[in-house]
């Protein structure tokens, strides 16, 4: 099956990048972040409010591992690589590519995190969401895009060019 999934820190611009990539090559765009939104008729925000960080992870997992589609570019949220069957399924079906910023200029790009709604357990700092974070993204990766310097245009482009698209 010929579809991109995008993995990447938080602000790393999954989504941003992911809806100008999919109209430049025709693919359809999906962002699983929605599809929780629109499945639980709840903002993310809420959602990890009042269900939970786990909670909210298993429903992230559930929605990814639904996904079933041909030609599309999907950005997923930041959190999807806690879940292993998710990331497993989405492996099947599409090229992982892992968008990589440094810590500094997502720190810059994100501002106050904990107002974003982001999967953080207490007292975890971003710099520890961070290290914990990379290796999971560069273990399920088959293609890692170095995002650092590059507007959306320009990592659009890298990203294609990595593809060979
Ligand atoms: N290449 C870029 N250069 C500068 N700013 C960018 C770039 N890509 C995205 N941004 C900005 O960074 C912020 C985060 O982007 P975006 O929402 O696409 O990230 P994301 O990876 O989808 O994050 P999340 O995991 O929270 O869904 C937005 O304000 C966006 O405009
Ligand atoms: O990286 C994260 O922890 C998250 C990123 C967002 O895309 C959402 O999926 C959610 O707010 C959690
Ligand atoms: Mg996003």
């Amino acid at each position: 099956m010929n579809n991109i999934v995008l993995v990447g820190m938080p602000g790393a611009g999954k989504s941003t990048v992911g809806v100008v990539l999919a109209k430049v090559i025709g693919y359809q765009f999906i962002d699983s972040d929605l599809l929780i939104q629109q499945r639980e008729k709840k903002l993310l925000k809420d959602i990890i409010a009042e269900q939970g960080l786990d909670k909210f992870i298993q429903i992230e997992e559930d929605v990814n591992c639904s996904i079933d589609c041909q030609q599309c570019v999907i950005a997923t949220g930041g959190s999807v690589v806690y879940g292993e069957k998710a990331m497993e399924h989405l492996r099947s079906i599409a090229t992982i590519v892992y968008i990589k910023l440094s810590m500094s200029t997502l720190k810059k790009r994100l501002g106050d995190i904990k107002k974003r709604g982001v999967v953080l357990r207490k007292n975890q700092s971003f710099e520890e969401l961070y290290m914990e974070r990379c290796p999971l993204y560069e273990k399920y990766a088959h293609v890692v895009a170095d995002a650092e310097g590059y507007n959306v245009e320009e990592l659009m482009f890298v990203i294609k060019e990595k593809l060979k698209l």
